[in-house]
């Protein structure tokens, strides 16, 4: 099977800080991909790498064989992407926001009516699509910004904490829909999460992220088994420790946008 995205040797600094150290890494294409690690790890520095808006510093990074450095609009043409902050405009309704993101992926003038009909349902959003997008629920929000991103039909969708601040039952509600957009198209998944319990059940493979380097990777059973403990929170904290409580800053941002972004 073809790769969706190849990662050598890349290297990431922001002054003194070394956000991404010597990451290697490969997502097979149909897979869904787990980038795990707590605050810091440089996940999302990884992410914006692979999706152009950062260019790499050092090393090389290929979708689906496309350079990153090269080949930026190849790249782009082939990724959806789910960014942390809020990516849906409060004013426009749902249908609006999905309509413009089909305006900007360059969808087909002719095809654009249905491709944002058909990401509205599949996200179940047909009954609320034409009321203001700031009227929506968190989960409601999320699956907006799912539809925005699935209506270019990317073959790799990129997902930075997309479950981030909601409920349980959102959180259920945004997975699910997942599930079924990817049983359909076979489309290839990365996504971060801090939810443990969500890569456990959702990721074919993961990634344990931590000061920039890759400390584990394999499926959720693989590394339970290798770490004898009973869950991916026992491996998450045997290979991150302490780290643990050291968010500080990072975490306050992190709740503090998100409360924000749902407010
Ligand atoms: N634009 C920037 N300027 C300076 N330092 C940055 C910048 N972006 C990230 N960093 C630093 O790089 C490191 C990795 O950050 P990154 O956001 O990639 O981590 P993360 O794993 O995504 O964490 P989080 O879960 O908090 O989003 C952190 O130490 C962060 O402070």
């Amino acid at each position: 099977m073809s790769d969706a995205v190849r990662i050598d040797g890349l290297n990431h600094r922001f002054k003194e800080v070394l956000a991404v150290d010597q990451l290697s890494l490969t997502v097979t294409a149909g897979e869904v991909f787990g980038l795990l690690g707590p605050n810091g790890a440089g996940k999302t520095t990884t992410i914006r790498i692979l999706t152009t808006l950062l260019p790499p510093q050092q090393g090389t990074v290929e979708v689906f064989g496309f350079d990153v450095r090269k080949r930026k609009m190849a790249v782009r043409r082939l990724i959806g992407y789910v960014p942390q902050a809020l990516s849906a405009d409060a004013g426009l309704s749902g249908r609006e926001n999905v309509a413009l993101f089909a305006r900007l992926f360059d969808v087909p003038r002719r095809e654009r009516r249905e491709r944002t009909d058909a990401v509205i349902e599949a996200m179940g959003l047909s009954d609320a699509a034409d009321r203001p997008a700031g009227t929506y629920s968190g989960g409601m929000i999320r699956r907006l910004e799912l539809a925005q991103a699935l209506v270019s039909a990317p073959r790799l969708l990129v997902l930075d904490e997309p479950t981030i601040g909601l409920d349980p039952v959102a959180r259920a509600g945004v997975w699910e829909r997942i599930t079924e957009v990817r049983a359909q198209t076979g489309m290839t998944v990365l996504v971060t999460t801090h939810y443990m319990e969500e890569a456990e059940e959702f990721c074919d493979r993961v990634a344990l992220m931590h000061r920039g380097r890759i400390r584990a990777l394999g499926t959720p059973a693989e590394l339970i088994a290798q770490t004898a403990g009973e869950s991916l929170d026992d491996v998450f904290r045997s290979y991150t420790g302490d780290d643990l409580d050291a968010g500080g800053f990072s975490d306050v941002r992190t709740a503090r946008r998100t409360a924000r972004r749902l407010g």
